[in-house]
């Protein structure tokens, strides 16, 4: 295996290419709008209803998962799209399988959603 000296030029260039892949999901996928519209409304959600450390974490976390399945979905999406975009029924399966990772995420952000707010909203 070849042996490359630490660079951080390159560690540098790695941000910028992720940065620029976040880009290209909001510039492409209007589903990332919505996680846009909600991340950027459950934050100073969070702040005003002063959640605790905790609650911060699982929310954090539940965000992460949901903007980290969408990207992984849109690249497979783009790289099935790539490799043909012919209709079959394998190119189908990855597709539903990436999607249904999404929901999941999804899903569990809005339980954790509800588990911090519904509360604090009602009482
Ligand atoms: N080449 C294909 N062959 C067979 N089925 C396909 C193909 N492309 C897409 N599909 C089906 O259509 C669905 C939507 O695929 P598409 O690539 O349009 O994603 P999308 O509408 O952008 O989805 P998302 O809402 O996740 O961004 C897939 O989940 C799959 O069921």
């Amino acid at each position: 295996m070849e042996r490359r000296r630490f660079s951080w030029k390159e560690r540098g260039n790695s941000f910028s290419y992720a940065w620029q892949g976040i880009k290209g999901l909001l510039l492409t996928e209007h589903n990332s709008w919505i996680h846009l519209g909600l991340t950027l409304l459950v934050i100073p959600l969070a702040i005003y209803y002063r959640i605790t450390r905790l609650e911060w974490m699982f929310l954090i976390i539940v965000m992460a998962m949901v903007w980290a399945a969408e990207l992984f979905n849109t690249a497979l999406e783009k790289s099935m799209d790539f490799i043909s975009k012919e209709n079959h029924p394998q190119i189908k399966l990855v597709k539903d399988l990436a999607a249904a990772a999404v929901l999941i995420s999804a899903l569990a952000a809005l339980a954790v959603g509800a588990i911090i707010f519904i509360p604090r909203i009602l009482g």
